[in-house]
């Protein structure tokens, strides 16, 4: 329940339908999950950029880049990371209303956090991808050097080191990147959009 009282809920002039009308695909979370370099950021940005030259309306929102600004002030503590998922759910859920096809690329490691985002949209409007990706190929790319830290004991709370990751049950749509390369797992997630006719 929100602090504020005595505050109405106004009806849009435009609804998400006549904006699916307009762009003529539909819209849609596509909720990339899963330990810091599996692939979720690369997955995000590849499907997001086939999506726009194909002419729809596609956005991407980052982990490393949201922390920079509107959840500046949050960290990597479990009430933390649970608000940083909220928020996002909620921006998520004002990009799929206003017609966009959105990626996230969040670690988003607790299950429950995943679940209340889902119920924030409908039926088919959020898809889960899970970034299904071996701790230690993660470890071995370590893209940005963080396991290393982390390791050495540089970075507390780490996922997958000393915090924890909690893989989904059913999502939508299963990537495992240390056995398809980017462009094999754009096309396993293009099929399920027309399969859903998203797009
Ligand atoms: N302690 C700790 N644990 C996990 N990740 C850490 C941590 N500290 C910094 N980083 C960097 O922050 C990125 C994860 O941010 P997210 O917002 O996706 O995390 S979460 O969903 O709130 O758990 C994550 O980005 P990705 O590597 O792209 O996943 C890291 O680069
Ligand atoms: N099949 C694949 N899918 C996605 N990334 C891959 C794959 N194979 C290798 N990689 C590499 O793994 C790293 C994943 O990093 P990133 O996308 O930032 O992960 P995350 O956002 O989950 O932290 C990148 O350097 C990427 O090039």
């Amino acid at each position: 329940m929100g602090k504020a009282t005595n505050i109405v809920w106004h009806k849009a002039a435009v609804t998400k339908q006549d904006r699916q009308l307009q762009n003529g695909h539909g819209s849609c979370v596509l909720w990339f999950t899963g330990l810091s370099g599996s692939g979720k950021s690369t997955l995000a940005n590849a499907v997001s950029a086939e999506l726009y030259r194909r002419g729809m309306n596609e956005y991407v929102l980052d982990g490393d880049n949201i922390r920079h600004g509107l959840n500046r002030d949050l960290g990597f503590s479990e009430a933390d990371r649970t608000e940083n998922i909220r928020r996002i759910g909620e921006v998520a859920k004002l990009f799929v209303d206003s017609g966009m096809i959105v990626a996230t690329a969040f670690i988003s490691p607790f299950r429950s956090d995943r679940d209340q985002v889902r119920a924030l949209f409908e039926e088919g409007d959020f898809i889960e991808v899970f970034v299904d990706c071996p701790l230690a190929e993660c470890e071995r790319r370590d893209p940005k050097q963080l396991y290393a830290k982390a390791r050495r004991g540089e970075i507390k709370d780490f996922t997958g080191i000393d915090s924890p990751y909690e893989p989904p049950v059913q999502p939508e749509i299963t990537i495992h990147t240390d056995l398809l390369s980017v462009e094999k797992a754009v096309e396993q997630i293009f099929v399920y959009l027309y399969r859903k006719n998203i797009i």
